[in-house]
């Protein structure tokens, strides 16, 4: 009989924070990763760990009813109460990653609201958006200094409002992603990542002016594209 041995999911982490890091979306510490185990607790990456050299010994254990657990007293990443939130909020959530990208910041900027529209890519099928023409719509945050405060706007508005995505913004900080697996968050990155690549070289090439896309003018969309000062900065650029 041949017996596999379950792999100790903290390895899964490992290499995707390497490959992340590699890609320059955790650069300088930046970016945490979690994944949930069965009895409900979770394997977070401490606290100002180079992500790009992460050791199964660069985690903290953080369980149900708050307790924590690690092999040499490492204090769990900053932002383990957003993660905590989204568990909470999505029990179908099973991975919870989020990385710094120059990317995810530019796009945060996009627009001065709290919602960021999307292009109709095809990509959005690969974060379960099976329509034409989808109108798309992450959710963005205030980066307070708090990051529990972070953590309780999260909780509020998408108690009110349900996620349309599995992925939210804070401005000037970040983006972070919830799956039903670890497989499926790198994914959800990936994708998401693509798609603010679209919209940041979009807006470079004057796209976003003509084009359309959540039933908006990137024009209309926010201080990135509207102003006659961004323009001209721009075609300084050129
Ligand atoms: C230079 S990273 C600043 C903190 C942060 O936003 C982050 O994602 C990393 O914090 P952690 O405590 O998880 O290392
Ligand atoms: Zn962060």
């Amino acid at each position: 009989m041949i017996q596999q041995t379950l792999a100790d999911p903290r390895l899964e982490l490992i290499a995707t924070a390497h490959d992340f890091y590699q890609q320059g979306w955790m650069v300088g510490t930046a970016g945490n990763l979690s994944v949930l185990l069965p009895d409900g607790s979770f394997w977070i990456t401490a606290s100002g760990r180079s992500k790009g050299e992460l050791s199964l010994n660069d985690f903290v254990r953080i369980y149900p009813d708050g307790k924590q657990d690690s092999s040499n007293n490492l204090k769990p990443s900053a932002e383990t109460a957003i993660h905590q939130v989204l568990y909470t909020l999505f029990p179908q959530a099973k991975a919870c990653y989020h990385i710094h990208s120059v990317e995810a910041n530019l796009v945060s900027r996009f627009v001065t609201g709290d919602s960021l529209p999307l292009p109709p890519l095809e990509m959005l099928k690969g974060l379960g958006i099976y329509q034409e023409n989808p109108h798309c719509l992450i959710p963005i945050f205030t980066n307070h200094l708090q990051v529990s405060q972070i953590a309780t706007d999260i909780q509020q508005r998408f108690t009110i409002t349900p996620a349309q995505l599995p992925v939210l913004l804070i401005r000037d900080h970040g983006v972070t992603v919830w799956a039903p697996s670890p497989e499926s968050a790198r994914n959800y990155i990936e994708l998401v990542e693509y798609i603010f690549r679209y919209m940041v070289a979009a807006w470079g090439v004057g796209i976003g002016e003509m084009g359309r896309w959540g039933g908006r003018e990137m024009g209309e969309m926010g201080e990135m594209g509207k102003t006659r000062e961004t323009r001209e900065i721009r075609e300084m650029g050129r």
